[in-house]
């Protein structure tokens, strides 16, 4: 590892004590909230925030890939408390069918991609992008594998280790820190890879799969539920701009890729591409993006409702107003709104995107690193 990268990493790992405090993992969504460091809190925001200045031109594009660390970093520092209220702990979408529950939903979206990666048990697994471990914990169950979770985020590997403690599974499961635009993981160690929802924060996606291809041993799957824009969307259409804008903004994402982008990547690396489908394009008759619309008709189960609520339109403004009466006489730290109103516009962003088909958060690609590559 180069000084630079070094010196980065100390920083980022002492911000994250002094924003998030000792024994961070133990608290989770309000209770956290209003628990961190309140200076460190308007930094970190500060941080996220400081380059999504309304510009998209290319001049504010370059800076944002540049500063992708940095950002991405402020980012998960946070959102975490508010996904985890608002969501769970996997951080990602999934297709609804008729009479499923929304965990049950989330857990099959997850055993799809081992399965279509072929994890079997005791292979090894990189999970590139790994959240709070959320994902990683409901694969171990299903194949009995061993996963070691890679983040660039330190609070939220706390909260991996901790709870992969809680849940028995401290032998099958490791967190660490790293940049999957740099792997520092030896040449051919791993049998399976996955990314779920992580790799669209990639400044550039060939060269994060070409770093995934190199830790892959040869003949190994890597498996990725990609976030991109479809060939529907036109840069030059300025609805499609805002729609796309949104995302980036609320989702602290540099850029959006499209399809295409990501397909090219994928075989520029030397990748056999096995499946290449986006699983969104379809006529559900219950849409990846309902929880955030607020139309109750789609909710399923009775065990839905908090999570319906909290992710609907209105559960989002009594959310906000909370958060902004607890700012306001100092419960939650400052700069808590300005999160809300970010998670505001990747709210209507996705659903927009969803509604249009612009955009897929489960563009699945399957690929092969060929046996007789080193
Ligand atoms: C950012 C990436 C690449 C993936 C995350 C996907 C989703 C898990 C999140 C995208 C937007 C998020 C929002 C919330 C939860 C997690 C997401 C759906 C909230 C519902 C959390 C509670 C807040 O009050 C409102 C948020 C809106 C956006
Ligand atoms: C939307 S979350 C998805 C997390 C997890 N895959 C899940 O489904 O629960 C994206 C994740 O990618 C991680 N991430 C973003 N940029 C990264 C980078 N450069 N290197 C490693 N991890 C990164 C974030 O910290 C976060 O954990």
């Amino acid at each position: 590892m180069d000084s630079e990268t070094t010196e980065l990493r100390q920083r980022q790992a002492n911000f994250s004590k002094e924003l998030h405090g000792d024994h961070a993992a133990e608290r989770s969504g309000m209770s956290a909230l209003i628990s961190k460091n309140k200076s460190a809190q308007q930094e970190a925001v500060k941080k996220y925030l400081r380059l999504w200045d309304g510009n998209v031109d290319k001049d504010a594009e370059d800076r944002r890939l540049e500063d992708y660390n940095e950002s991405t970093h402020s980012y998960y520092n946070v959102v975490t408390d508010f996904y985890e209220y608002g969501w769970g702990s996997s951080f990602h979408f999934c297709r609804f069918y008729k009479g499923e529950n929304f965990q049950a939903a989330v857990a099959r979206h997850e055993h799809y991609l081992a399965h279509m990666a072929g994890i079997q048990e005791g292979d090894l697994v990189l999970d590139v992008g790994c959240g709070v471990g959320g994902p990683a914990r409901e694969i171990a169950r299903f194949t009995n594998c061993n996963i070691i979770g890679l983040n660039n985020n330190d609070y939220q590997i706390e909260k991996a280790k901790y709870q992969a403690k809680q849940a028995g599974l401290q032998d099958h499961l490791d967190f660490v820190k790293g940049d999957f635009m740099n792997l520092e993981f030896d040449e051919g160690t791993f049998d399976k890879v996955y990314a779920i929802e992580a790799t669209c924060h990639a400044p550039n996606l060939a060269k994060c799969y070409k770093e995934i291809y190199k830790v892959l041993k040869p003949g190994g799957v890597f498996a990725v539920y990609e976030w991109v824009m479809t060939d529907k969307y036109d840069e030059t259409n300025p609805e499609h701009r805002q729609i796309c804008y949104e995302i980036e903004l609320g989702d602290g994402i540099p850029k959006m890729f499209s399809v295409d982008v990501a397909r090219e990547a994928l075989a520029n690396c030397g990748f056999e591409v096995l499946v290449d489908h986006d699983l969104a394009d379809n006529n559900d008759p219950v849409p990846w993006y309902y929880p955030l619309t607020g139309e109750w008709q789609y909710v399923q189960t009775l065990s839905d409702i908090g999570t319906f609520f909290r992710t609907s339109y209105f559960g989002r403004k009594f959310t906000n107003l909370m958060v902004s009466a607890m700012e306001k006489v100092g419960i939650a730290p400052e700069g808590s709104v300005k999160v809300t109103a970010a998670l505001e516009e990747a709210a209507v962003g996705l659903v927009a995107g969803g509604r249009s088909k612009l955009f897929t958060p489960m563009m699945l690609f399957v690929a092969r690193k060929p046996l007789d590559k080193k």
